[in-house]
Formats: C-alpha cells, sequence, structure tokens
C-alpha cells in the first residue's frame, strides 16, 4: 500500500512539473506550444455538445488548439446505413456504436390502487458511442421545447436571465440551417437559415400516417405548421436533422468544420499588424483541434500542490492500450461533455459528487455536490393497431415513419383530452404515428397466434414530455469501464401514469375516426398479446398495468450535473463551472435544470453554442 501511494505522489509530482513546465513556456511568451501533451482546451466526448463546443471556440479564440477526447470509433464508422432515416430502428440497436447500458429493474406503487406494486424490469438503455455521440444514432427529429422551459431555467437568480428563451432563440438560430420550402414571416422569425446544422421537412411519408392527420383534425385537434414556432400545441408535420433526405449529425456539422481549422506555429501575426508568416522552415501548419477517437477519459487530473482548490489541469484517460495523461495550457479548461450519464460518471470517479456513494467506493472526496441525483427522463410507451389493408407496401428510405405527430395537454385525471386540452399551448405530451416500419418486428410479436396470416400496424408512441417524477444514477463501481446504477423512477409520481393514461384514451379516440376506421378497417388494438376491440371497456386498473409493463423513455436523460445555484441542489454555476472546482465545466445535456418539454438533441447542441461564448468571455478576462 505504501508503494503505491509512493508511487501515486511520485506520478503527481512529475504531472506537477509538467503543468508548470507549460507555464513558464507561456511565460516566455510562446502563446501556443505545440506538444501532444498541453492543450488550451481538453473536451471530454464528441458528441452533440462537444461537437458545436470545439468548432465555436476554435473559430472564435485566436491561437488555441484544442484536444478533444472520443471513447468511440471515428466518423467513418458512419456508413449509409446509419445516414438512412428508414434504419434508425436498428442504427440505435448497434453495439459498436452504442454504450449498452441497462436501467435497474424497480418497484413502484400502482397510481390507481396505491396498495399494489409493480415491476420495471431492467430494459437496454442505448447512448451514442461514436463520433458524433447520440447525434449519430438518434431518431433525428428536430425540436426545442417551449418558451417556458427556458424562462424557468432563468427564473433561478439574476444571473441566469443569459438562460431565457430569448437569449436561447438566438442560439437556436445561430445553429441551424433549416431548409423549409417558402417560409413564412413568422417562421422566419424563430429559425436560423446560415447555421452549420440541417435542419429540413421530411420528405414524404405514408398515406396511413396522412390519414392519421386528417383523423386527428376530426377530433378537433388544430394543425400546427412549426412546432418549434410560437406554440407547440396541434397536429402537424416534425423537422429533421437531415440534409438531402440523410441523418446530419452535429459531427457532421460542427466538428468537420472545426477540423478544417489550420494554425501555424509560431502563430500569426493578427490582422492589421503586417503580414503573416511566410511559411519558411520555421513555421509549421498543424491541425487546431486533435481528435482521439477510441480514447476512453478515466478521470480528472489535478493539481495536487494546491488540494483544496481542486484546480483541474488535465485528463488521464485509456488510449491505444495504455495510460495516457493531457495537459491544459495556463489559461486553459478541462470541460466535460460526456453526455447525461457519463459526464456525471467522470465526476464522480475524480471526487466530485455524493459523499456517501463516492466512499462506498473508496473514491477521495473532493467536493460533495449532489451529482447524478437530478435525472430526469420522458417515459415513453406505444400502443398498436391492426391495419386491414396494407399499408407498407414500399419502403421510403428517407422517411423514419416518425413523420407526424400531435403535441396535447393531458387530462391529470386520465380522462380523454377535450377542445380545451388540445388548444392550450402548453402541452405536456408529445404523440409519434408510425407504421411498422419503426419496428417490423412489432407485429410479429404481438401476434396472438403466429400461424395468423401477417399483417401491417400503426404504431402511436406517446411521449410524456413534462414528467413529475425524477430518478438518479450512482456508481456502481470506482472502475471508469462500468456502467453507473440507473434508476429512472419512471411513474414514481402518480400524476405521470395519469397523464399518460389520458395520452391512450385519446388514441383510441383517434383509431376510431375515419379514415383509419374506413380506409384502412382499424377496428382492434394490440394489449399485451391479446386483440381488444376498439370499443371493450378498459378500466384504469387495466391501462396502468399495461402502461407500467409497456414503458420505456425516450433516451432523452439530463439534469444529473444540474445548472442552479449550489444551495438548490446545483452542481455547476450559471457559466456551467462545476461548484468547488477551478478550470473545470460540464456542457451538455447533463446540465438542464428541467427537462425541454420535447426531444434533447437541438437544446442539447444550443447550451454548447451558449457556452461558448462564456468560455471565450473568461478566457479573454482571464491574466
Ligand atoms: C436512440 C435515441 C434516439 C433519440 N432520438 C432523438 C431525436 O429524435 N431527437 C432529439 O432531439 N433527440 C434524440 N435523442 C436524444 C439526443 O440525441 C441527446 O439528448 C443528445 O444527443 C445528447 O447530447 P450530449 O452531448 O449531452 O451527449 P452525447 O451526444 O451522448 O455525447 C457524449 C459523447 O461523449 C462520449 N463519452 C462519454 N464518456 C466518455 C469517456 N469517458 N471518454 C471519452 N468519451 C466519452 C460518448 O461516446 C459520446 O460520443 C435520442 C437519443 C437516443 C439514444
Amino acid at each position: 500500500m505504501e508503494e503505491l501511494l509512493e508511487k501515486e505522489s511520485k506520478i503527481n509530482t512529475e504531472i506537477r512539473d509538467l503543468w508548470l513546465e507549460s507555464i513558464r513556456n507561456r511565460d516566455q511568451r510562446q502563446p501556443f506550444k505545440k506538444t501532444n501533451e498541453f492543450y488550451d482546451f481538453i473536451i471530454v466526448g464528441a458528441g452533440t455538445a462537444g461537437c458545436v463546443l470545439a468548432r465555436e471556440l476554435i473559430y472564435n479564440i485566436p491561437n488555441i488548439n484544442i484536444l478533444v477526447l472520443e471513447a468511440g470509433p471515428p466518423a467513418t464508422q458512419v456508413n449509409d446505413i446509419m445516414r438512412s432515416p428508414c434504419a434508425f430502428p436498428s442504427v440505435y440497436r448497434t453495439s459498436e456504436t452504442d454504450w449498452g447500458y441497462f436501467t435497474e429493474e424497480q418497484k413502484m406503487p400502482c397510481a390507481v390502487d396505491p396498495t399494489k406494486e409493480v415491476l420495471h424490469k431492467s430494459s437496454a438503455y442505448p447512448r451514442g458511442k461514436v463520433i458524433g455521440g447520440c447525434s449519430t444514432i438518434n431518431g433525428m427529429i428536430y425540436m426545442r421545447g417551449q418558451k417556458t422551459d427556458y424562462d424557468l431555467w432563468a427564473s433561478q437568480g439574476s444571473e441566469y436571465k443569459i438562460w431565457d428563451y430569448d437569449h436561447c432563440l438566438e442560439a437556436f438560430k445561430a445553429i441551424e440551417n433549416n431548409s423549409r420550402e417558402n417560409p413564412d414571416e413568422e417562421f422566419k422569425k424563430y429559425h436560423g437559415f446560415n447555421g452549420l446544422l440541417h435542419v429540413q421537412d421530411p420528405y414524404d411519408t405514408y398515406d396511413i400516417i396522412k390519414d392519421f392527420v386528417k383523423a386527428a383534425k376530426n377530433l378537433g385537434i388544430p394543425s400546427n405548421n412549426d412546432f418549434n414556432g410560437v406554440k407547440q400545441n396541434g397536429v402537424g408535420k416534425y423537422q429533421y436533422t437531415t440534409k438531402d433526405g440523410q441523418r446530419f449529425s452535429l459531427a457532421d456539422g460542427y466538428l468537420n468544420d472545426a477540423l478544417k481549422k489550420i494554425e501555424t506555429y509560431p502563430p500569426s501575426k493578427p490582422l492589421g499588424l503586417g503580414p503573416p508568416h511566410e511559411l519558411g522552415d520555421d513555421v509549421t501548419k498543424f491541425l487546431a483541434v486533435n481528435v482521439k477517437s477510441f480514447a476512453h477519459v478515466i478521470n480528472i487530473i489535478w493539481d495536487e500542490e494546491k488540494k483544496d482548490e481542486n484546480i483541474a489541469i488535465g485528463i488521464k484517460y485509456f488510449y491505444d492500450g495504455g495510460v495516457h495523461d493531457a495537459f491544459i495550457a495556463p489559461k486553459g479548461e478541462v470541460i466535460i461533455c460526456g453526455g447525461a450519464i457519463n459526464s456525471a460518471q467522470i465526476l464522480m470517479c475524480s471526487g466530485i459528487g455524493p459523499k456517501n456513494n463516492l466512499e462506498e467506493n473508496n473514491i477521495k472526496v473532493r467536493k460533495e455536490l449532489p451529482v447524478g441525483r437530478n435525472l430526469l427522463e420522458h417515459p415513453a410507451c406505444f400502443i398498436t393497431a391492426k391495419v386491414s389493408v396494407p399499408s407498407v407496401s414500399q419502403l421510403h428510405y428517407w422517411s423514419s415513419g416518425l413523420d407526424y405527430g400531435i403535441f396535447h395537454k393531458a387530462n391529470i385525471e386520465g380522462k380523454i383530452p377535450d377542445k380545451k386540452e388540445f388548444i392550450d399551448e402548453h402541452p405536456d405530451i408529445q404523440i409519434i404515428a408510425s407504421t411498422n416500419i419503426f419496428d417490423s418486428n412489432i407485429a410479429a410479436r404481438i401476434y396472438p397466434n403466429p400461424t395468423e396470416e401477417k399483417f401491417d400496424v400503426l404504431t402511436i408512441f406517446h411521449i410524456l414530455n413534462i414528467p413529475s417524477s425524477v430518478g438518479y444514477l450512482e456508481l456502481y463501481s470506482s472502475n471508469p469501464f462500468i456502467q453507473p446504477k440507473i434508476f429512472l423512477n419512471i411513474y414514481e409520481k402518480p400524476d405521470d401514469l395519469y397523464k399518460m393514461m389520458s395520452s391512450f384514451k385519446l388514441s383510441r379516440e383517434l383509431l376510431k375516426q375515419p379514415p383509419l376506421s374506413t380506409v384502412w378497417g382499424i377496428k382492434e388494438i394490440g394489449l399485451d398479446g391479446k386483440w381488444y376491440s376498439l370499443n371493450e371497456e378498459m378500466s384504469d386498473e387495466d391501462w396502468e398495468q399495461y402502461i407500467h409493463k409497456k414503458s420505456g423513455t425516450a433516451y432523452h436523460p439530463c439534469g444529473t450535473v444540474k445548472m442552479a445555484p449550489e444551495s438548490q441542489r446545483g452542481c455547476v454555476n450559471h457559466r456551467l463551472q462545476v461548484y468547488g472546482t477551478k478550470n473545470l465545466r460540464v456542457v451538455d445535456a447533463s446540465v438542464f435544470p428541467i427537462i425541454p418539454s420535447g426531444n434533447t438533441n437541438a437544446p442539447t447542441a444550443m447550451v454548447a453554442w451558449k457556452a461558448s461564448r462564456l468560455i471565450e468571455e473568461d478566457y479573454v478576462n482571464k491574466v
């Protein structure tokens, strides 16, 4: 043991010497030290946030270099199948580009009869492990959430004003390159057309999905031609993060652009101060952003001489069969962009987190913070209807089958929502209509009799966008290669269950409407291996059992490193700096204080874009 401690302290001294050497180099007017070890910024994770951040920092701050460490494979892994919207359901189950996580099994009290309990079995919980992160494997729906989401983020104190809707809208627009044809004035007010993230309308969809829209209108649900515009409620088409009908990730838009940035060493003179360097023998050109794939970050390296200050000076990572260190230059920062599960894990493995859980795992506590405690998610569940007429005669390569949907307010008592709830501009449920293309096995799985003739199905997904239940995650082990335990706690609060039930009842009414009931001959829904007539009575208890059994999530974890005042159980401040540390920020979906009421990719990109401005300001002001 003593030997080990001695070795560790020797390593720490060496690290500190290296760090001091970099500072000396800076002082000797070598503002850009071109080595593999020292970087102005080290970004952990090339996911949605990491890609945006790398690009925005490298073009906005002169003469810097950035190291991006990504545990997954490089962009060359992203093949045509992954780019094809119709292949989305199989893409996110591909082990090479998924962390392969599972949620924990949990018992929950029933909402209808609290004396009973239901069991939520452990289930797969995909997370992108590839350049582009989840934006390389996700459903590509472009959604921002509602104005009130961001105004709530901003309501946490005067300094949080920078996160209100107007400020966030500016960032959403700056990122977006929307290709809607002939956008009207209102659309133009809410969208950007010059950013690096391509967003487009679906090319076309299946006839049955178009008829789903007609059925919704028959029920009095208003049309909405822009779910990201002035209001979110109504029925309409989704927009996608695709370009020319193919997946377009944040790596495609942002990281690729960052990789075009070439620096020279010694650095070029600023414009206006004389001619730039001639490229001679003494001047070298190199990429300003260095991306390493298959580089798994283990923990943060701290300045051990100033233990109490928790100064981050670098990163320890596993790469090419060995452990490596990378350090930041004097004004630099370590920025964790590992996503809502892994950013929390990296902090905890580095001694930042809940005392009990760290000590259980023999990790020295550097700063006690509720990391991992505010795991927010969108519960999701589907209902499947039997279609008598073939509805998927031809595969649309460019359609994920998730082209149209509805946003509505749920009835809190679990009743069918009425007109008042349809026009409420703060919907809490998102519906996505899909053909059985979404999962070609769905139809097969729910056939009561496998010998029965096969048929198509219409699947309706329900996502609870404003849940009250909150989950958590904790370390299972101090080993950074072992996943943390993930407790989602979905439907822990009865309101969540009743809202979902209300939306299910609405879907059943939708399926009874023409043209779904007439043209497509829909008469039955499949529940748990059996077919039920649409008119058959179902008690709230029956609905609850079904929802519990079939629910998963929309794969939108966030909030585990919450941005809030420390007194309000925050882990990072409004500038995304980790409390009680120096040179350390977290920038990704983990910092959301409240889950946005929509899909989470665009909000994550927005957070990263805004973070880049905060980091730039701090960098410029640092002496
Ligand atoms: C199946 C699926 C479908 C989805 N569908 C949609 C959708 O249709 N629309 C939408 O808006 N959102 C969707 N989402 C959610 C959305 O894509 C994510 O919320 C968003 O991409 C999160 O971005 P992030 O930067 O926080 O994390 P990520 O994009 O997950 O990036 C984290 C990156 O860090 C890397 N990393 C993690 N740990 C380490 C480590 N220790 N060392 C090195 N690298 C590390 C990861 O490999 C990953 O590349 C979906 C997600 C999934 C999984």
